[in-house]
């Protein structure tokens, strides 16, 4: 469904929907996202559409579409008084396709999102991991310093960073806590972070580093923790597999809902300087007690169905995360509206509902139940 057409500013500023009368008057804002189809592009693009804004976001060829998490917001682009989200093909790995979407869309805004995001993962895809996580964001970055002095124009960038950071660093992490990276991920994400940071010094560019503690929903990807726990949990409950296999349930996260986490984002491009922020629950939990929450809200027992299985074990772990986010607070204003237990609700009670779904086209012999145990 992604265009393949360029579609010139001009036409797209000059595209205003009837029922956003309230900011008619001015030309919409342009932001670019990079990993607009993951969980959190696809969130921040609501809360910009919502904002009056036109969103472009870049994509990745695949042979299968990879935009499940934003068809809902998707209009064709021959549809252009509607169409305000745009995307593009790109990649963090291919430089020339980043300076060319920024010197045709001319953003005011770029979230750079786009990641090899699961930290177990990036142990066997070391290489690909600091190409797309740390020299990607080193590149967009120098496509934008690039495209702003050529083209006298100014950007504010946001560089999603990650807890994962601060690795083995007891809690609780704040900005000036060291990092003590545990995976090729996060030493990829350090590099990301300090790019950043290095580009903000050297250039004035307005550089944030946005640095997310864990943020979930009922569109967190499947094979990360909490959406592989409420995800089975649901297949359970309607009788479609009776065993989740998971590794070391005693690792402590603080869990956010990663809707409230993007208007964070948005709001460190607001600001009058450019600065670099913990955003977090301040509250943390062990994947155990996400066990406890999730089972119990549907009357279920974990340990008749939990199994650990050691190959979920990572090389290094990290234990303990739980952040200080008192500086986004203070400055921006911020503060999470979802508490965990909340949090796990809306995503078993989403999950449970899929499940339903499956089951009716399981019972009818249209998808057989994928050999769960
Ligand atoms: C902020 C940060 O947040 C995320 O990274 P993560 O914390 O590694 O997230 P996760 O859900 O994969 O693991 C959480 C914990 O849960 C343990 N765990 C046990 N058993 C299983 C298991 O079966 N699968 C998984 N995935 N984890 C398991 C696992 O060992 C770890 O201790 C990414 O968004 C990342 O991009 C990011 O930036």
């Amino acid at each position: 469904m992604a265009s393949e057409d360029n579609v010139s500013r001009s036409e797209a500023v000059a595209t205003l929907n009837g029922d956003d009368s309230h900011i008619a008057s001015q030309p919409r804002k342009v932001a670019l996202v990079t990993g607009i189809t993951g969980q959190d592009g696809s969130y921040l693009t609501e809360f910009l559409l919502g904002k009056g804004y036109e969103v472009h976001g870049l994509i990745r060829r695949s042979s299968n579409y990879n935009t499940q998490r934003i068809n809902h917001i998707y209009v064709d682009p021959h549809n252009a008084n509607k169409a305000l989200m745009k995307l593009h093909y790109a990649d963090l790995s291919d430089a020339s396709s980043l300076r060319r979407w920024l010197d045709v869309i001319k953003p005011e805004e770029v979230y750079n999102l786009a990641a090899q995001s699961h930290v177990a993962v990036s142990f066997e895809i070391p290489d690909y991991t600091a190409d797309v996580v740390a020299t990607g964001a080193l590149r967009l970055l120098e496509a934008v310093r690039s495209h702003m002095a050529d083209n006298g124009r100014t950007i504010r960038y946001y560089q999603a960073g990650s807890s994962e950071m601060f690795g083995s660093t007891p809690p609780p992490q704040s900005e000036t806590t060291p990092f003590h990276p545990r995976s090729p991920y996060a030493a990829s994400k350090v590099a990301a972070h300090w790019y950043t940071v290095n580009y903000r010094e050297a250039y004035g560019l307005y550089a944030c580093n946005g640095i997310l503690f864990n943020h979930e929903s009922p569109r967190r990807g499947e094979n990360f923790v909490t959406r592989k726990i409420t995800r089975a949990l649901g297949r359970i409950k309607v009788g479609l597999q009776t065993k989740l296999f998971l590794g070391n349930i005693q690792a402590s996260r603080d869990w956010g809902f990663a809707g409230d986490y993007v208007e964070a984002m948005w709001l460190m491009l607001q600001q009058e300087k450019p600065d670099d922020y913990v955003v977090a629950t301040e509250e943390s939990h062990t994947v155990e007690e996400f066990l406890e929450v999730s089972f119990g809200y549907v009357g279920l027992n974990w340990k008749d169905h939990v199994e650990i299985d050691k190959r979920y074990f990572r090389p290094t772990e990290v234990d303990n995360l739980k952040g200080d986010a008192s500086k986004a607070k203070e400055l921006l204003k911020w503060k999470p509206k979802v508490g965990f237990e909340q949090l796990v609700k809306m995503m078993v009670d989403e999950d449970l509902e899929m499940a339903k779904r499956e089951k009716v086209l399981v019972d009818a012999g249209y998808i057989d139940a994928q050999q769960q145990p």
